[in-house]
């Protein structure tokens, strides 16, 4: 089986084109979809968060309140890494898991927003990498989540550069421009990947 990575910065579009392979037929391993299941409510990972971050960061219903606990992490190396040490063996667990349940003969994808932070570009036969400008990054954080521009730096700066991002692409999908602009290049990835 091929090993395929998709990464990216935070809001440069990881979903966006996790979705369009998705609707090719890709079947996706997606870390940021698993890093939500492993503190979902009832789990062994939300109660260990929950020891080491207090009982603040629950919303009332009892679910993680994920803003909550970034203002935090994204604020403070220390306790974004002891969140890591949470989740992160957790992720990997469960990645592994949905990898060997894939069909055989499908394109497998891993989503890997920590692809570069984790050095883990060297587990994998194709990297993709979905690229935009720091700038696109800040204006679709403020977009999307309502984020200040600080509060937006301090996410870029947890993350790798985009540089070192590109440095370990094997293809690249710029997407600073429109979704039409984004599909057309997922759509030559993807026959790309298929003939790969
Ligand atoms: C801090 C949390 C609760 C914030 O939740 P929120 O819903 O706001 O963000 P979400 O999980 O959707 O992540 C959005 C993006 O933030 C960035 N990000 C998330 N965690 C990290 C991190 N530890 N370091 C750097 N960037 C990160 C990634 O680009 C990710 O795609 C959450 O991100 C989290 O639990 N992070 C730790 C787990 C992790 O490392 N996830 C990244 C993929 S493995
Ligand atoms: N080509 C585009 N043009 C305009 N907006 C876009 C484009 N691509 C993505 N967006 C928007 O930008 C935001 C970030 O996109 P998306 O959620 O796919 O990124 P992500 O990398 O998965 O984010 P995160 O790192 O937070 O998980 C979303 O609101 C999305 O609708």
């Amino acid at each position: 089986m091929t090993h395929i990575a998709l990464t990216g910065g935070i809001a440069s579009g990881k979903s966006a084109v996790a979705d369009l392979l998705a609707a090719k037929g890709a079947v996706l391993v997606d870390s940021d979809v698993l890093a939500r299941e492993v503190v979902a409510p009832g789990t062994p990972g939300l109660a260990a968060v929950v020891q080491r971050f207090g009982e603040g960061i629950l919303r009332p219903d009892g679910a993680l309140d994920r803003p909550a606990l970034g203002a935090i992490v994204f604020a403070d190396p220390d306790a974004r890494a002891d969140l890591e040490a949470i989740t992160h063996p957790r992720i990997r667990a469960r990645a592994g898991e949905l990898r060997a349940e894939a069909p055989a003969g499908a394109v497998v994808i891993d989503v890997i927003p920590l692809l570069v932070e984790g050095d883990l570009s060297g587990r994998f036969d194709v990297v993709i990498v979905v690229d935009v400008p720091v700038e696109v990054q800040v204006e679709r954080l403020r977009r999307r989540d309502g984020f200040t521009r600080d509060e937006a730096m301090w996410r870029l700066a947890a993350q790798a550069s985009r540089e070192d991002r590109l440095a370990v692409a094997d293809h690249v999908i710029d997407n600073s421009g429109d979704p039409d602009a984004l599909a057309e290049q997922v759509d030559r990835l993807w026959d790309a990947l298929r003939l790969g």
